[in-house]
């Protein structure tokens, strides 16, 4: 049996004349923690919602659980959203607007579970409290709890930790680590990559509408390692070097003196000897390794690859 849970084929949203989200294609294997990053305005919330079955697509295909996606497919009932705010009752408890969620998607049947979501997302004593006394934190944690109100098999995030104190952040991750434990596959979106890094085990990177990479954690951790930062007296001329002799079409000019190389398997003296034999002098070579942040945005400025 197949252990793909989403995928999705050349999917693509167009909003009158805005290209929200071109062609993405990727897969979410059951058990993951899919962690979508870009900018603001990238396109994570369209993306999330096409999924969701909240947008429809203009063209493209989503298959949930191998079966193609439709409006109003059955199939939706297995998936958990919290997309944008969670449309909470502010004058009633944790308790109630759980209540009232049940009732009105006519899951009855999910009030005695009421408690038992309370105390997985760590609401448990909040008791009587009203939820407009809530911090953010608090409320997000109630906006996952009603997603999760139907036992769905995925769970959708957008950006569940933005605008969150570090206490916040932490009861979020810890949240998100114990669900995933417990078998749900859990998509979520984010601008902060360093974030997403302590819980995501997959990476998209998603960039003016069009997914750019995707990682492995292994596979991005080992990216982020893989840059060499050479200063020359001339990076103008350096560069079709590079390019015609090395065959080093990922690199990115960062001044007039430096460039970085995006490439694992090419040796430091390869790339000396290639400029030295034509006429630029190298300052220095050195291997970085890279944070995540900059590694993101690097990725999502201006880097120069082999096709433009
Ligand atoms: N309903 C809509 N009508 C018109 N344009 C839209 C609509 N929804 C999104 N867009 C546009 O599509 C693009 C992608 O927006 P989207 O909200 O998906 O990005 P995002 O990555 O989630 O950004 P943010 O983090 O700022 O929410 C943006 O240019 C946005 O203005």
């Amino acid at each position: 049996m197949s252990n793909v849970i989403i995928e999705v084929n050349q999917l693509t949203k167009k909003f009158k004349s805005t290209l929200a989200v071109r062609q993405a294609d990727f897969k979410i294997y059951k058990g993951e923690i899919f962690g979508l990053i870009g900018q603001n305005g990238a396109g994570k919330s369209t993306l999330l919602k096409m999924i969701g079955g909240l947008v429809y697509p203009s063209t493209g295909k989503i298959h949930l659980f191998n079966s193609e996606m439709n409006a109003n497919h059955p199939y939706y009932e297995r998936m958990g959203l919290l997309i944008e705010n969670a449309g909470l009752y502010p004058q009633y408890s944790a308790y109630d607007n759980l209540k009232f969620v049940a009732m009105s998607y006519g899951l009855k049947d999910h009030l005695k579970h009421i408690n038992e979501l309370l105390e997985l997302v760590g609401l448990s004593r909040t008791n009587k409290t009203k939820v407009k006394n809530y911090s953010m934190g608090m409320k997000q944690r109630l906006g996952i709890a009603i997603a999760l109100m139907g036992s769905p098999d995925v769970l959708i995030l957008d950006e569940p930790i933005n605008g969150l104190d570090p206490q916040g952040i932490s009861d979020i991750r810890n949240l998100i680590l114990d669900l995933n434990s417990k078998g749900i596959t859990i998509i979520i979106s984010s601008h902060i990559l360093e974030e997403l890094s302590k819980v995501a085990t997959k990476y998209a990177i998603i960039h003016k509408g069009e997914i750019i990479e995707i990682h492995s954690k292994e596979e991005l951790l080992l990216k982020c390692e893989d840059r060499i930062e050479v200063e020359v007296s001339d990076v103008k001329m350096a560069t079709p070097i590079l390019e015609e002799h090395l065959n080093i079409g990922n690199y990115k000019v960062m001044n007039d003196h430096t460039v970085c190389i995006y490439d694992s398997h090419i040796e430091n003296y390869r790339i000396v000897n290639a400029l030295v034999e034509n006429g630029i002098s190298v300052h220095s070579i050195m291997k970085h390794k890279q944070s995540l942040e900059q590694y993101f945005l690097e990725r999502t400025e201006s880097v120069v690859t082999a096709h433009g």
